[in-house]
């Protein structure tokens, strides 16, 4: 079985894939690209962040997730903490995932004030440019300095939170989703606006006592101020509350879609 993952090695995405998978992990430079392969049938997996806990949404999944129909089948969480690598201490711009950087933000200002910055494809990518150039520095995972390289590692848990976290998912082909586990995500296009909207949307589960863990809302990209909403609850689809919610929001969002990403189990990996 292939899994597809952020690369290139040494990702926190490929990290929360070496959790799931003993098999195969390729890599890739987008998320987009990611969900894509899965959707086509050119990767059995994908592994993907969806949300952190600074600085929240990965918007990029989300919009691939509804832009292309895969299933989510697992949850893996991790805390995140970052390290600074580079050369030595003589760096003038610091390389990493724009995720990354902004979770670092506060202690960049507060130990390297006004150092350049620069987002890059990944942690991992940002390491490359570090072990290539004596002038950058990356944020990432420790061990990235441990792999035959002389980048040093300057400093550790530089994340403005020390509960840093950040939620992957799983996807694979839309054959393969599920209506076991405890959590299950959808997305909800109503393609109507009127006050009230997202009352409606959200009554279906306060009614049969079902919590929702997130509600997102993502610019549809039709016209300016029209959303597609991510929803996840802590229910599955086998259950006939969760059943009968989802039918109601049908009925809701008749004009528009509703799409099952699926249910599914979620772990806590710490590596
Ligand atoms: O660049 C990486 O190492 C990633 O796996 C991406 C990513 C993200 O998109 O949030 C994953 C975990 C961390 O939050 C920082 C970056």
């Amino acid at each position: 079985m292939t899994t597809v993952t952020l690369g290139p090695e040494g990702t926190y995405s490929h990290r929360a894939a070496q959790a799931v998978t003993d098999d195969d992990i390729s890599f890739s430079e987008s998320v987009t690209a990611i969900v894509e392969a899965v959707a086509n049938g050119e990767a059995e997996r994908g592994v993907v962040p969806v949300e952190n806990s600074i600085e929240g949404s990965v918007t990029e999944s989300l919009d691939a997730f509804a832009e292309y129909d895969v299933a989510v089948v697992e949850e893996v969480i991790t805390p995140i903490r970052h390290a600074l690598l580079a050369q030595d201490d003589s760096f003038s711009l610091v390389a990493s995932h724009a995720q990354a950087l902004a979770q670092c933000r506060g202690w960049l200002d507060e130990h390297y004030p006004g150092v350049n910055v620069e987002a890059v494809a990944s942690t991992a990518r940002g390491v490359e440019r570090a072990r290539g150039d004596a002038d950058i520095a990356a944020i990432g995972h420790p061990e990235n300095a441990t792999n035959g390289t002389e980048l040093k590692v300057l400093a550790e848990d530089i994340q403005d939170r020390s509960s840093n976290a950040t939620r992957f998912v799983v996807v694979a082909p839309k054959s393969e989703r599920s209506e076991a586990g405890g959590k299950t995500s959808f997305i909800v296009y109503p393609d109507v606006d009127y006050p009230g909207l997202l009352l409606e949307l959200l009554e279906p589960f306060a009614d049969r006592d079902i919590n929702l863990t997130r509600v997102e809302s993502r610019p549809s990209g039709e016209r300016l101020g029209d959303y597609v909403f991510h929803i996840d609850i802590s229910a599955g689809l086998y259950e006939q509350r969760t059943q009968e919610a989802l039918a109601d929001i049908e009925d809701i969002a008749g004009k528009g879609w509703v799409r099952r990403l699926g249910s599914y189990d979620s772990k806590t990996v710490v590596n």
